[in-house]
């Protein structure tokens, strides 16, 4: 790893301090960037798996894709890893055309969500397998997958033979065996998602610790939003072969740029707006003023932005509300409230203050900022 990388991609728009460090580590290391312009895919007559996609993924990177199954995210990631032959676009790694090259010539390795491992062989083995191939020396190797299963904390276990191991050590290695050809680009397939949760987590984190310490640009495929917030420096949201919005996940979550979004990062609480005088909004729950609006025909009020005040108080943008459900969770809970023949969801931190009870009037207070109108 002793190429750097040719651009200063920390200067570059859009870049987070998150991003920006991640990539002076990256400086050390080989990262490369990704450009894709008017990517077009069809299976047969009438599948149209990607309807141009034109998307720049920055050097040293988490970046995810994500959106719901059949939206085109393997097809993308077949493309770029060149298993795919897109029927129209072009596609530049790390500054070099590769449209045309094939998978073997591309320095871009992935992880499947199937292992894809040799039983048979020890642990050992299967990683140095793809540097055989490649004619590394055998202690070079051996040097290399200790590197490599150390950091990816499997040193105790290189001699084992995969077949005598878990799920979650199997998912490492897949993982171990990707990173240790050292590739400019690792491509992620729902790695994680055959994991039950609690260790799906944890290799969430590892998985992250990893990308961070190499500085590689990561692709990484999900169908799991909170995934996708976790993990990610930014997200595309696809659906139906199109992208509908690129953003840190804080951007896509709080401020999604259609109704699309909004439901697809978990929002419930959209409602259709029937009335409109400057910004004072009419909806089934009521009249409410939006600080910035827009000119959407759904009103977006995120669960986690509204107070809930016991009894009834009066007051601009507060909404006399029943409690119908209350779902505690420990740290917070989850309110579906009534207001009039309509519902509305409301998250409360649990500050060890009054929790209202199901059945209990509530009074809902909505501050004007929070509001966003969108269109579907
Ligand atoms: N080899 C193929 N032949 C025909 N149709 C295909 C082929 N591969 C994908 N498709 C179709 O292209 C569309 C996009 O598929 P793709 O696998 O990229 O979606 P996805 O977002 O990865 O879905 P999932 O999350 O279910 O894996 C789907 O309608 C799919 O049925």
């Amino acid at each position: 790893m002793s190429e750097t990388i040719t651009a200063d991609v920390a200067d570059q728009p859009g870049a987070t301090p998150a991003t920006a460090e991640r990539q002076q580590e990256a400086a050390t290391r080989k990262a490369s960037s990704i450009e894709m312009q008017g990517l077009h895919k069809r299976f047969g007559r009438d599948t149209v798996a990607l309807d141009g996609v034109d998307l720049n993924i920055q050097a040293g990177e988490f970046f995810t894709l994500l959106g719901p199954s059949g939206c085109g995210k393997t097809t993308l990631l077949r493309i770029l890893a060149g298993l795919e032959e897109p029927d129209a676009g072009s596609l530049v790694v790390g500054g070099k055309n590769v449209t045309e090259v094939p998978p073997h010539r591309r320095s871009v390795n992935t992880v499947f969500q199937s292992y894809a491992l040799f039983p048979h062989l020890s642990v050992r083995e299967n990683l140095a397998f793809g540097l055989k191939m490649r004619g590394v020396r055998a202690a070079e190797r051996d040097a290399k997958v200790d590197e490599i299963a150390g950091f990816i904390k499997l040193g105790d276990l290189v001699e084992r033979r995969v077949d005598q191991l878990s799920g979650g050590q199997r998912q490492r290695i897949a993982l171990a065996r990707a990173l240790v050809c050292e590739p400019d680009v690792l491509l992620l397939d729902e790695p994680l998602s055959a994991l039950d949760a609690g260790l799906r987590s944890q290799l969430q984190v590892e998985l992250l610790r990893v990308q961070k310490r190499l500085g590689m640009t990561f692709v990484f495929v999900t169908h799991d939003q909170q995934e996708a917030m976790v993990m990610s420096d930014r997200i595309a949201v696809l659906n139906g072969g199109n992208i509908q919005q690129v953003g840190a996940p804080r951007e896509v979550y709080e401020r999604p740029v259609n109704a699309f979004v909004a439901r697809f990062m978990g929002h419930d609480n959209l409602y259709p707006v029937t009335a409109r005088r400057g910004d004072r909004l009419t909806t089934a729950l009521g009249e409410l003023t939006a600080e910035e609006g827009g000119a959407g025909e759904l009103l977006l009020i995120r669960p986690e932005t509204l107070d809930l005040l016991p009894g009834t108080v009066e007051g601009a943008n507060h909404l006399q509300a029943t409690v119908a459900e209350r779902l505690y969770r420990g740290s917070h809970a989850e309110f579906r409230l009534e207001i009039g023949e309509t519902t509305l969801q409301a998250t409360v931190n649990n500050r060890g203050r009054h929790l209202p009870d199901v059945g209990d009037r509530v009074t809902v207070v909505v501050a004007p900022e929070d509001l966003i109108t969108l269109s579907e």
